[in-house]
């Protein structure tokens, strides 16, 4: 069968729908297949017109018992009838709609779906859907199905072509794993998964599917990632790199001694920047746990090695931090550190270009796309970047020179259990600072209501007459940009009515400018704002010791790693740190997860509840901390299926080191397949 076939095959799909299809990423019918429900609907139990609920959607079953009536209304036709069941009765309106009139006669009886809503003085059901009652009851325990949409593609639309796709591949679509493996983990058939996902005839049969599928997703992402491993491991050094004086001298310069976690990964890089093996290794550590000073030191080590090293940062506010960090500790060993981002002038990097290209510069820091874009190094031995901007296969070259490939260091802030970090990242050597530096102040944190916020106000007042400053993530407004900058700048308009005048307070959200951002963040930092309101934007890493007090407004939007992300903002400095988590939420998950955060600050401590927590409103999640994505497959939730999904394709792997044999041959296909998309994403 062949599922590579273009869309357009099927009937319904012209010019226009296959391009928003395009869109969607749907262009062949296995990729229609592939197009899973976000989530799945069933039918809502009718209710009795005496008993229906104001303002919410409800449906009923009824005749129509009052001549229909077209109303026009300016430019519009208003279609307006009144149903009754032996209850009661309920007026309906439609707009725009005047064909209704003739179905809508006296006597015929419907479902009703709408929301009932108090309007022009009366009780009205408004736009209900009109359902005809014998296929709403025969589909009363169906589970329709969901997709993630775009404009112009129905649900509708969407039902029928992917129903389209699974009768033309019916029980056809080739079987790409053996029986024994099927029965060892448990796996339903391939054909009867991906009808069940799309249709399922229940729950449990839904639940099965998704089982296979998630277990496929997590196989192909496991075939493919150890063979990228299998592939670059012997990536040669050529680079010639050898112990330096400075690096006792930097060390010993520090106000502090390295904890053992930060010597043990040093070492590890250290070994492998000498070693004749190319570096593609990423360090994981808690927030505040001190990844700047082993940058600087790798940094450090290629340049005094006569090479070039280079440090990328997603925003121009963390470039010039990491700028004045790295300029701080590196610049009394002699090494002058040079700063490239967006907001600085033309012949300014015109100048750094040229710098950089005859290797006058040796230390560049800047943001991830210029260095990326436009760069020509002399000789580049090192680059470090973020998690979030992990190398794909194309970047790599692109920074290789002449040839060369540079070492890779990538340092994250994303605490996961060793055991998850070890597979998702499997393509990369992994080390990890798993002990904060002494002395850190517990950050106290509290989970209250809005109740609170009188008090919290006080509170807020206290720590800046104390001289420290104070971040507050304001409420947001779900999905839409307009509304969300609303929402700062009225949560800032209102928090400067309520405190003292002397007070400074500034906001900050998605929509500004760079520059904006840039020059908020440095006020910030210079302690010339005592407050700062700000959306999620507030960047993962942004480093200003003085402020003492993190609030987290609708603290129910974001799931463990989020929260703690935030409040690692907080108790970066010598004084005292708080962080308060206001929710007016009852889930019971949203208060488990206030609890979590008030007992722990221990980054990995909380992913591994993370691991056992998971569940919607996670928006700060995933994402932003450049873990791999998933089209079915949450690491988190379904972490046993992905150990086994490893442990298999590790099986497979150590019987055909490179997927070549003839049995392998279609999950090859399948997995070169799964990573056209994601190739880039990974690092090679
Ligand atoms: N061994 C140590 N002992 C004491 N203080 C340290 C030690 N290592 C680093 N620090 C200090 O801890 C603070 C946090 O370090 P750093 O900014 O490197 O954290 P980070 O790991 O980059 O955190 P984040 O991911 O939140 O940005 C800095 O002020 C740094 O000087």
């Amino acid at each position: 069968m062949n599922t590579n076939l273009p869309v357009v095959v099927l009937k319904g799909i012209g010019d226009k729908k296959s391009k928003l299809l395009d869109k969607m990423g749907i262009r062949t019918i296995e990729n229609l297949l592939n197009y899973y429900p976000r989530d799945y609907e069933k039918n809502m139990p009718i209710t009795k017109i005496s008993e229906i609920k104001m303002d919410e959607i409800n449906v009923i079953e009824g005749t129509i018992c009052f001549p229909t009536q077209n109303i026009r209304k300016r430019n519009m036709v208003l279609t307006k009838t009144k149903i009754r069941d032996n209850t009661g009765e309920i007026f309906a309106i439609w707009f725009s709609q005047p064909y209704l009139k003739n179905k809508l006669k006296i006597g015929a009886k419907y479902i009703f779906k709408g929301k009932i809503q108090y309007k022009y003085n009366i009780v009205q059901m408004s736009s209900p859907q009109i359902i005809e009652i014998s296929k709403y009851s025969e589909s009363i325990n169906h589970l329709k199905p969901i997709y993630p949409l775009i404009k112009d593609i129905s649900m509708n639309f969407m039902t029928g072509i992917i129903k389209q796709a699974i009768e033309y591949t019916r029980n056809q679509l080739k079987e790409f794993l053996p029986n024994e493996i099927r029965e060892k983990y448990n796996l339903a058939e391939y054909n009867y998964s991906i009808r069940q996902i799309h249709d399922p005839e229940d729950y449990e049969s839904l639940e099965t599917a998704k089982k296979r599928l998630i277990f496929d997703e997590f196989l192909l992402f496991a075939l493919g990632i150890n063979l990228i491993k299998e592939h670059t491991n012997d990536v040669i050094n050529e680079f010639n790199i050898n112990d330096i004086p400075n690096e006792k001298k930097l060390i010993e310069s520090l106000p502090y001694n390295l904890t053992g976690a930060q010597q043990k990964v040093w070492k590890e890089i250290k070994d492998e920047l000498k070693s004749n093996k190319a570096m593609n290794r990423l360090v994981q550590g808690d927030v505040g746990s001190g990844k700047t000073i082993i940058a600087a030191l790798a940094l450090l080590y290629v340049a005094d090695n006569n090479y070039q090293a280079c440090m990328m940062a997603p925003t121009e506010v963390l470039a010039k931090q990491h700028y004045n960090s790295i300029t701080q500790l590196l610049n009394p060993m002699g090494l002058k550190v040079e700063l490239l981002v967006g907001s600085m002038t033309k012949r300014q990097k015109d100048e750094i270009y040229k710098k950089l290209k005859n290797g006058e510069i040796s230390i560049l820091i800047g943001t991830h796309a210029l260095i990326q874009e436009k760069v020509e190094f002399n000789n580049l031995a090192l680059a470090i970047t973020d998690e979030q901007h992990r190398f794909g296969v194309k970047q790599r070259e692109n920074l290789s020179d002449k040839g060369k490939y540079p070492h890779i260091l990538v340092m994250s802030a994303t605490p996961i259990p060793r055991t998850l970090a070890l597979i998702v990242y499997s393509d990369m050597d992994v080390s990890i600072i798993d002990e904060m530096p002494p002395g850190r102040q517990k950050i106290e944190t509290y989970a209250v209501n809005t109740s609170y916020r009188e008090r919290i106000y006080s509170f807020i007042e206290g720590e800046i007459n104390n001289g420290r400053q104070v971040y507050i993530i304001c409420p947001m407004v779900e999905d839409s940009e307009t509304l969300e900058l609303e929402s700062v700048v009225s949560y800032t308009e209102k928090i400067k009515e309520r405190i003292d005048n002397k007070i400074k307070v500034e906001y900050m959200h998605g929509k500004m400018k760079a520059k904006e951002k840039n020059d908020i963040m440095e006020r910030f930092s210079n302690d010339e704002i005592d407050i700062l309101v700000s959306t999620t934007v507030i960047e993962v890493g942004v480093n200003v010791p003085n402020a003492t007090l993190m609030i987290i407004e609708n603290a129910e939007r974001f799931g463990l790693a989020g929260l703690h992300q935030l409040r690692g903002r907080v108790g970066r400095g010598e004084y005292k740190s708080y962080c308060i988590l206001i929710t007016d939420s009852k889930n019971t998950i949203t208060k488990k997860r206030m609890d979590i955060m008030c007992k722990y600050t221990d980054g990995f401590v909380i992913s591994e509840y993370d691991l056992k927590l998971r569940g919607p409103g996670d928006v700060f999640g995933l994402k932003q901390h450049g873990l791999p994505e998933f089209i079915i497959g949450d690491i988190f939730r379904d972490i046993d299926i992905l150990k086994e999904a490893n442990g298999l394709a590790k099986q497979i792997l150590s019987n055909d080191k490179y997927l070549e044999s003839e049995v392998n041959k279609y999950l090859n296909h399948k997995m070169k397949r799964y990573f056209t998309k994601r190739i880039e994403q990974i690092s090679l």
